[in-house]
């Protein structure tokens, strides 16, 4: 079953990905009643700001993370910020996160001046990802692995990076067995969103593009983390 480290391993990236979490007080306001295109757009890039400093500290944490070359570590989290961005967001939209959250979250994703090709792949994605019904092990895990992913642009030591990647990938292989018995194809699955969440994470760069010709204005962080402006 599991190791004695694998267990500390689950435990250390569970808490992590527990205690960081956007704060009530942003997310709350996706709440308030002003449904404008402009309007959506500033409070998704609110989100996506407080997603991207909650998804730093989240990373920190990750074992053996801050022991990588310092530019790696750059390098691993701007690579994969928008893909952890799509299953953190995915979450609040399946999980039924705080009351009325995911309605009006997906209200102003729908009116935010995303184009019409771009909706349809990341509404899809989000449908596939209710349907796996992860637990919240499998959903820090996969996290996990998708920033511990070796060949993003400019890492210098891939081997370093996939041997953190594959304690987690066998730590997961072991999850899905234990929390899905019946089915023995699940951790594939899991895996074959990873391939979606790139495809997705193309998409992003363009979405990007498409905003900043309306003149959209990003925070600095995002313009940091995507190489905007
Ligand atoms: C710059 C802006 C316009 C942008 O550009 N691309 C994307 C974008 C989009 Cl539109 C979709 C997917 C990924 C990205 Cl980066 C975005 C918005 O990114 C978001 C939006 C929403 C959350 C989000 C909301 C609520 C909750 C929640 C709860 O309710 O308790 C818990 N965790 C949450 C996370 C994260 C990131």
């Amino acid at each position: 079953e599991f190791t004695t480290e694998q267990q500390a391993l689950m435990r250390v990236i569970t808490d992590a990905y527990n205690k960081h979490q956007i704060p009530q007080d942003v997310t709350k306001k996706l709440l308030q009643d002003q449904y404008s295109t402009e309007e959506n757009f500033l409070l998704l890039t609110e989100m996506a700001t407080s997603q991207v400093q909650v998804l730093v500290e989240f990373t920190k944490n990750i074992p053996g993370f801050l022991s990588l070359d310092r530019e790696d570590q750059i390098a691993l989290l701007k690579g994969s910020a928008v893909e952890a961005m799509f299953l953190r967001s995915a979450q609040a939209l399946n999980k039924k996160m705080p009351i009325g959250h995911t309605e009006v979250l997906e209200e102003r994703i729908h009116k935010s001046g995303i184009s019409e090709e771009f909706i349809k792949p990341m509404f899809n994605f989000y449908k596939s990802i209710g349907e796996l019904h992860m637990v919240l092990e499998e959903q820090a895990l996969l996290t996990t692995i998708t920033i511990l992913t070796p060949d993003r642009p400019y890492v210098k030591d891939q081997p370093a990076v996939e041997r953190l990647q594959e304690n987690v990938l066998d730590l997961l292989r072991k999850m899905c067995v234990l929390h899905h018995p019946q089915e023995p194809q699940y951790f594939a699955r899991l895996l074959g969103r990873l391939t979606e969440l790139r495809t997705l994470s193309h998409y992003h760069a363009e979405m990007l593009a498409s905003w900043k010709v309306n003149n959209h204005k990003f925070t600095p962080l995002l313009c940091e983390i995507w190489d905007v402006q």
